[in-house]
């Protein structure tokens, strides 16, 4: 496993890298997603931002947070050191990742199962666990200087950010206030992917399509395009507004949800000229923690559609290769899977 940035300058794509046909992103231009709803959560009234996210989230799984009361600062500074995170040597980011004996803190190029792909993606990225406590932090890198501080920072913002929004979901579907914010709901984990220029972008993908495992993800999508939302069978480009955030409800939320909320289809393409760095922040819950359609959410008139599972067996099937995933994510949460 060699980390993309360490020789992406080489100047020609690797054979490996080169998606088949169908799922190259081609030369063809995406439309922005000027339609991508931005919800204010400064100048609306509560009922009116309930409305919105749950409109956003049954059409378009997707939104854009402004007004969201996260430190433009703060904001900056965490981009600035995620930055500074993939600009650092490899052998100096594999140092800063390996503290924790159990690996905790993992840095890794394309995906989780890079040994086990046919195709590569052109993308490096760092994971760890964000919960504010010494236990936690004690495994997070410690170069560039300031990485514990502002991320130390910056997650204790996140979460209060994803409570607030998880809460307005609550609110929305019916639920009661806190739904999310208990333990087996809290295990958050950051990301930082990190996408070199790369020499044939209608030829690879930083990341293929794909729903999130998570309840919800916000993203710090940095000032270079390259998120592509799938709606009504194409592909609409991201354009984050300035020091906004964009949310996706995850595919947890929508089996909890029954299907009312949709887990959105996502992307993200290269190009040739800049590099993009973004943070992802996911809402996890717990390995044990069951998942299943919202109680209050079921009954005769609506039963559930898809069956309870264990959080790690829905994670082991996930990070399966993408043709397995498939099958066994359905026979794990599908009703009438045999
Ligand atoms: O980098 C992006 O724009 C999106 C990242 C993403 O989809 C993910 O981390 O799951
Ligand atoms: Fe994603």
């Amino acid at each position: 496993m060699k980390l993309v940035s360490s020789w992406c300058y080489d100047g020609s794509l690797p054979e490996s890298y080169v998606m088949p046909p169908e799922t190259r992103p081609g030369k063809s231009i995406v439309p922005l997603g000027k339609s991508i709803p931005v919800i204010d959560f400064q100048h609306m009234d509560r009922n009116e931002i309930v409305e919105q996210i749950m409109k956003a989230g049954e059409e378009y799984g997707f939104f854009q947070v402004i007004n969201h009361g996260v430190c433009e600062d703060l904001m900056e500074e965490t981009m600035k050191v995620a930055e500074e995170f993939h600009a650092m040597p490899a052998m100096e980011k594999e140092k800063e990742c390996s503290k924790d004996p159990n690996g905790s803190c993992k840095l890794y190029t394309s995906s989780y199962s890079y040994p086990r792909e046919d195709f590569h993606l052109w993308r490096d990225a760092v994971t760890h666990p964000c919960l504010p406590s010494e236990e936690c932090i004690q495994f997070w890198p410690e170069n560039p200087t300031k990485y514990r501080e502002v991320v130390g920072a910056y997650t204790v913002e996140l979460r209060k950010l994803s409570c607030r929004i998880l809460d307005l979901i609550c609110d929305g579907l019916g639920l009661s206030n806190g739904f999310f914010s208990n333990d087996p709901y809290q295990c958050p984990k950051i990301m930082i992917n990190h996408y070199p220029p790369c020499p044939e972008p209608s030829l690879t993908l930083g990341l293929s399509r794909h729903r999130d495992p998570s309840v919800i993800t916000i993203l710090l999508p940095g000032h270079v395009l390259g998120l592509q939302v799938f709606k009504d069978g194409e592909w609409i480009g991201v354009e984050p507004l300035p020091n906004a955030f964009v949310v996706n409800i995850g595919f947890l939320l929508q089996i909890i949800s029954n299907g009312k909320l949709k887990g959105a289809e996502h992307r993200v393409v290269t190009n040739s000229r800049n590099a993009r760095t973004t943070v992802s922040y996911f809402v996890y819950p717990s390995d044990e923690c069951i998942i299943e359609p919202a109680k209050a959410l079921v009954n005769s008139c609506n039963p559930a559609i898809y069956k309870a599972f264990k959080y790690i067996d829905f994670l082991t099937a996930f990070i399966l290769k993408a043709e397995e995933t498939d099958e066994t994510v359905k026979e794990l949460i599908d009703l009438d899977y045999y």
